[in-house]
């Protein structure tokens, strides 16, 4: 059986990763979304095991020694992973997944998996991506400052990714990234590639 499709949807945060994401697994259904684990602490309505797997920092360095993250990054005083066993079972069942992770972490995964789907999403521009942080009123100032300072390092990375789409209306991105999967279900897989 072939095997599925890892696409990595990344970009600066307040990108509106999240917010595309739903909406695509809402049109998609059998897209599976991979729960990272994290370090960092609940939002209002968040859940453990489907936002995220909420773990302490000891937790999350016995995930590290135990080789049970495919990737994971620090970003903004919290850490970030991918649990691995998930990924690589729901890549050998044949369906495809999608990761919503940071940068330095996608760069990771690229490692691993060369033949994956690396999307990197863009604001329509820095003054949109910080209304929408702010707009999002889940992070003190502070943090958002941090947030969009290291915002502008991060979209140098672009050029590493496959395909860049920009996040200008919900329905147009998500439109973008399912045109982008049927073509590399369509793509002609060349023996060195699989
Ligand atoms: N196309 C869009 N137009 C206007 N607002 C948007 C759009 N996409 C997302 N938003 C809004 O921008 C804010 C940030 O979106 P979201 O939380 O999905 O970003 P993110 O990239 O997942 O952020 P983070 O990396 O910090 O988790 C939310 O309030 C969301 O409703
Ligand atoms: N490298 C990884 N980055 C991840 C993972 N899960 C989420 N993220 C990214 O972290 C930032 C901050 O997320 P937030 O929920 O605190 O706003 C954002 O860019 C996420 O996409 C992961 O497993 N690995």
């Amino acid at each position: 059986m072939a095997k599925g499709l890892l696409i990595v949807l990344s970009g600066p945060s307040g990108v509106g990763k999240g917010t595309v994401c739903n909406e695509l697994r809402a049109r998609m259904p059998k897209l599976v979304y991979s729960v990272s684990a994290t370090t960092r602490h609940p939002r209002l309505g968040e859940e453990n095991g489907v936002n995220y797997f909420f773990k302490s920092r000891e937790q999350f360095m016995e995930m590290i020694e135990k080789d049970q993250l495919l990737e994971y990054a620090e970003y903004v005083g919290n850490y970030y992973g991918t649990p691995r066993d998930f990924v690589e079972e729901t890549l050998e069942s044949g369906r495809d997944i999608i990761l919503e992770i940071e940068v330095q972490g996608a760069l990771k995964v690229k490692e691993k998996f060369p033949e994956g789907v690396f999307v990197f999403l863009l604001p329509p521009s820095l003054d949109e991506l910080k209304d929408r942080i702010q707009g999002r009123g889940t992070e003190n100032q502070a943090t958002i400052d941090h947030r969009m300072s290291v915002a502008a390092d991060e979209m140098r990375l672009l050029e590493q990714y496959d395909y860049a789409v920009v996040n200008d209306e919900i329905d147009h991105a998500c439109r973008r990234i399912e045109a982008i999967i049927t073509a590399e279900h369509c793509k002609v897989r060349k023996p060195a590639d699989i």
